[in-house]
């Protein structure tokens, strides 16, 4: 393994392998104590159907069940954000009914989304590219999660893990704000198995991942426009020997998404220099 790819499995913290058991307990334990150091009464999270949101919103169900039996006031808030008519909404039914949280919203951004889009023509006299509208859409559901957590004094989920942090495959401020992650440490196979452990249907943790962001193309895969399969992102995790091209265009995501995994640089910072 060169030294790079060491670095960066150790950034990430991904270890080549886990044992789902020990995931479980020790993601739900992180999950509650944090709670309780900030004294915040449970957990919201945006459910979409997609693999990384089920493993973390069974985790979140289940810190608000612990913190619960312990006497702490918690409950796991799940939001649907569809904008306008989710193409796999069966799939986000799917996962609210495996997780059972104690109580689930549905707030559409479709409005807000399109009030953002109308704004920018009325400043710019055109509309939003379709990429850059997908992430306002990514940022409206940041939005509807922190608002939510501030009327319920709960703390926003993430669902950011190794594969998605090692490309910078996230929304700036968008999916990638939050305040705490609990897939941390995972790459895809291993967010699957911890998933598929806790008795998910093969339905929701074998689907293929999508951040379905785009008007113009539904569903679209991401390992479509990461150029990238998660197999090959979560083998380079593991430390194996990748397609030299694939451990290349992998290893310039990182560097060009290093900005993202950072707070913003101050005078004080230098690791861009
Ligand atoms: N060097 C630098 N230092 C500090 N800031 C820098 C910067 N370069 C860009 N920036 C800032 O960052 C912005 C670009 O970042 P960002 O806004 O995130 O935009 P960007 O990385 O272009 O797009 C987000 C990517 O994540 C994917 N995504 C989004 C949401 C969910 C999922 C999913 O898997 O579900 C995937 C999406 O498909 C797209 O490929 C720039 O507009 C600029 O403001
Ligand atoms: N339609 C939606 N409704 C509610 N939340 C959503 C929706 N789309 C995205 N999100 C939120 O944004 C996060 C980022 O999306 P992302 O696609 O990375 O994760 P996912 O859909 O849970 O899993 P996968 O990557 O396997 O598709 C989700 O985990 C979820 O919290
Ligand atoms: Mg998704």
């Amino acid at each position: 393994m060169h030294h790079l790819q060491r670095t960066i499995i150790e950034e990430l913290g991904v270890k080549p392998q886990v044992d789902p058991a020990q995931e479980v307990d020790r993601r739900t334990d992180f999950l509650a104590e944090y709670a309780k150091s900030a004294g915040a009464k449970g957990f919201v999270l945006g459910i979409s159907g997609g693999v990384d949101s089920t493993l973390a919103g069974i985790l979140a169900q289940m810190a608000a069940e612990k913190l619960r039996a312990q006497g702490y006031e918690a409950s796991f808030h799940a939001l649907r954000l569809p904008h306008g008519v989710q193409h796999d909404e069966d799939d986000a039914a799917e996962a609210l009914s495996f997780i059972g949280p104690d109580h689930t919203h549905t707030m559409n951004i479709e409005d807000a989304v399109t009030g953002m889009d109308r704004a920018f023509h009325e400043g710019f006299g055109r509309r939003l590219a379709d990429y850059h509208r997908g992430n306002v859409k990514a940022r409206m559901r940041m939005i509807a999660q922190y608002a939510v957590a501030a009327e319920h004094s709960a703390l926003v989920v993430g669902t950011d893990h190794g594969a998605e942090a090692v490309t910078g495959f996230f929304t700036k401020h968008g999916d990638g704000g939050a305040d705490v992650q609990p897939n941390f440490t995972l790459n895809k196979r291993q967010v699957r198995l911890v998933l598929q452990h806790v008795g998910a249907p093969e339905r929701l943790w074998a689907k293929p991942p999508t951040a379905d962001l785009l008007d113009e193309n539904p569903g679209q895969l991401d390992e479509v426009e990461m150029g990238i399969s998660y197999e090959q992102i979560d083998d380079y995790l593991e430390g194996r020997e990748i397609d030299p091209g694939a451990a290349a265009h992998l290893e310039k995501l990182y560097h060009r998404s290093r900005h993202k995994r950072t707070t913003a640089p101050t005078l004080l910072d230098d690791w861009w220099k």
